[in-house]
C-alpha cells in the first residue's frame, strides 16, 4: 500500500468496544481503576481493533537500522561502523534487545533500511533505500522520494508482520546518529531551541553535545524544513531510520494493531506519523520515557503515558519489549479474573468526599 493509501485507512478508535472493555475492568473484583495506566491500555487496545477480547499472543519488534551522513561532523562517540556491525549480530540474536526479546517472547525482525557498508544474515529484511543518508549540515538528508520509499517500506513490514498472525507490534532502531536526526526533528515540530530538545545519545562528551547542537541548528538553518509539511521536515533534517519507523506507526494503525513506541528515536517516528495522519497516535502506546532530553516532550505532545521511568536509552526496541510483559499481566488480570457478581459481592463503589 502507499503512503497516501495507508493514512486514508486509519480510522478513529471504537468508542463502543473501549465502553465494554472500560465495563469488564469495572466488573473485576478489586478496586476501581486500581491497575491505572495498564487497563487504559488495554481498554485503547479494544477500541484499536474494535472487540472486547483483546489477545495479545504473538507479537514482534521491528528494528529499523540505518546510517546518518550527519555522523561526519563529530555529534557520536563512536564511529558509524558500529551501526552494521550491531544490525548483523540483531540477525544472530545476540543484542540486548534480542536478549530481552527472548524473556518476552517477541520475534525480532531486523531491516536494513539504509545501513552504508552490506549486512548480512539470516530472518535479515534486505530493503536498503540508500546506503546512509547525506549529511543534513550541509543539505538535505534525503530526497522527498526516498522518505517516501523508507516510510512505505515501513508500512509493508508492519503489515507483513500482521498478516503472519501479530497482534502487538514495537518498534526498535539501531543507527549511529540518530540522536542528532531525532533531535533536530523534535526542534522542528515542537518548535524548541536545539539547546532544550539535544541530550548525549550513545554517551558523548561535554565537547561533543556543543558540536551536536550546533550541527542542528546548522541542518535547520540550511534546510529551512516546514513544520507544516512532515514529509519535508522528515526528508531534509530526518534520517531512514525514523522514516522506516513511521510507516511502521502508520502501517500498524491502517491493520487497527497497537504499535510501542520506545525510546527518543521511535518517539520522533512516532510524531512524524502522528504529524503525517494525527488518528495513527490512537494506536500508539508509550513503554519508558527515554533519559534523552526531550523524550518525554514528544510523549506530552502525542499524548501518551509511559508504563516505565527506568533511565533507559539503549535503543534497538528495549524499552518497548520491556512493556509486553506488563501488557501480558494486565491481560492475566482482565481475562482471568473473577467479577464482583461471581462473588456475589456488590460493585465497587468509590467512597465519595
Ligand atoms: O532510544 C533512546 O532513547 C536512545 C537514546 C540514546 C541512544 N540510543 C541508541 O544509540 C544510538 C544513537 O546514539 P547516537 O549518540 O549515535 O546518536 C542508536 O543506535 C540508538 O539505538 C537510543
Ligand atoms: C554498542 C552499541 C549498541 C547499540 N545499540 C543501540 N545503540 C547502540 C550503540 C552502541 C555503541
Amino acid at each position: 500500500m502507499t503512503m497516501e493509501e495507508t493514512i486514508k485507512c486509519i480510522r478513529p478508535l471504537d468508542e463502543g468496544a473501549m465502553e465494554a472493555a472500560k465495563d469488564r475492568w469495572d466488573a473485576i473484583a478489586k478496586p476501581l481503576h486500581s491497575l491505572g495506566l495498564l487497563e487504559d491500555a488495554i481498554v485503547k487496545i479494544a477500541g484499536m481493533t474494535g472487540s472486547v477480547r483483546v489477545t495479545l499472543d504473538k507479537r514482534a519488534v521491528i528494528v529499523m537500522c540505518a546510517d546518518n551522513g550527519v555522523v561526519a561532523e563529530g555529534v557520536t562517540q563512536t564511529g558509524n561502523e558500529v551501526t552494521g556491525i550491531v544490525a548483523e549480530n540483531m540477525t544472530r540474536g545476540e543484542t540486548s534487545v534480542c536478549q530481552m526479546a527472548r524473556v518476552a517472547r517477541a520475534q525480532v525482525i531486523p531491516v536494513d533500511i539504509g545501513v552504508a557498508g552490506t549486512v548480512e544474515g539470516p530472518g535479515l529484511i534486505r530493503a536498503k533505500v540508500s546506503p546512509g543518508t547525506a549529511n543534513m549540515a550541509r543539505g538535505p538528508a534525503m530526497t522527498r522520494a526516498q522518505a517516501v520509499q523508507a516510510v512505505e517500506t515501513g508500512i509493508r513490514v508492519a503489515c507483513d508482520c500482521v498478516r503472519s498472525g501479530c497482534r502487538i507490534l514495537a518498534t526498535g532502531e539501531m543507527g549511529i546518529g540518530n540522536t542528532t536526526t531525532s533531535s533536530a526533528l523534535a526542534s522542528v515540530f515542537l518548535g524548541r531551541p536545539p539547546e532544550e530538545v539535544t541530550g548525549r545519545g550513545a554517551g558523548l562528551s561535554d565537547a561533543g553535545l556543543s558540536k551536536k547542537v550546533a550541527a542542528i541548528r546548522r541542518a535547520i538553518a540550511v534546510n529551512r524544513p516546514d513544520p507544516a509539511d512532515p514529509l519535508d521536515t522528515l526528508s531534509k533534517v530526518g534520517g531512514l531510520d525514523i522514516a522506516g519507523l513511521a510507516g511502521v506507526f502508520l502501517g500498524g494503525a491502517a491493520c487497527r494493531v497497537p504499535v510501542l513506541l520506545d525510546g527518543f528515536i521511535s518517539g520522533a517516528a512516532a510524531l512524524t506519523a502522528a504529524r503525517l495522519c494525527p488518528p495513527a497516535a490512537g494506536y500508539m502506546l508509550a513503554s519508558h520515557v527515554s533519559k534523552e532530553a526531550a523524550a518525554h516532550w514528544i510523549l506530552e505532545e502525542l499524548g501518551l503515558s509511559p508504563f516505565l521511568t527506568a533511565q533507559m536509552c539503549l535503543g534497538e526496541g528495549t524499552g518497548a519489549v520491556a512493556a509486553l510483559p506488563i501488557l501480558d499481566m494486565a491481560l492475566a488480570v482482565y481475562g482471568g479474573m473473577s467479577t464482583f457478581a461471581d462473588i456475589e459481592m456488590e460493585a465497587y463503589e468509590p467512597l465519595s468526599d
